[in-house]
């Protein structure tokens, strides 16, 4: 439905006070630099605890950069890595924050928006996921092989 005058004057009346740094709508906001990692932490932990997928990443990561370092594999290929791991694990995080707003959002009802956005959600953990599964078959297989 297309935004009518009134609501995109309203609209651009909310910008200025949306971008304002204390954010007035938020029920509580990091006071300080610690506080901010200790709330990442705590969204790590949560993560870890409840998400199946988060834990398998975070140890078939592990396992790839082990036997990286166990091959000796360079520097750029142990960022690379390093990098892809952490794509796939920042994927499951954002996943589990999607659902978790959808969820607040729609509740127990079925909504096909809801839909598309935990449907895409979980495509961008397996898109990132496979991406790993070939950056692993370009840099440990080989050298693997050539040890075994
Ligand atoms: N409120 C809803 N409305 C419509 N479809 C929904 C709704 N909630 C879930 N679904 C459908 O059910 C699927 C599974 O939802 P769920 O919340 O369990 O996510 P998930 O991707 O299985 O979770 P995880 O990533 O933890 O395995 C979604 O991908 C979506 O297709």
């Amino acid at each position: 439905m297309p935004l009518s005058q009134k609501s995109l004057e309203q609209a651009s009346d909310a910008t200025p006070k949306l971008a304002q740094p204390n954010r007035d709508m938020a029920w509580q906001v990091a006071s300080n630099l610690l506080a901010s990692f200790r709330f990442a932490w705590n969204g790590v932990a949560y993560a870890f605890q409840t998400q199946r997928n988060f834990r398998i990443h975070v140890v078939v990561g592990a396992f790839a950069l082990s036997l990286g370092l166990w091959l000796h594999l360079d520097a750029t290929s142990i960022a690379i890595l390093g990098l892809t791991s952490g794509a796939v694990l920042t994927m499951e995080l954002i996943n589990t924050a999607i659902e978790s707003v959808v969820d607040l959002t729609v509740q127990q009802a079925y909504h096909e928006l809801a839909k598309i956005a935990k449907d895409c959600a979980a495509a961008a953990v397996l898109i990132s996921a496979l991406a790993s599964v070939l950056v692993a078959g370009c840099l440990l297989v080989p050298p693997l092989f050539a040890r075994l």
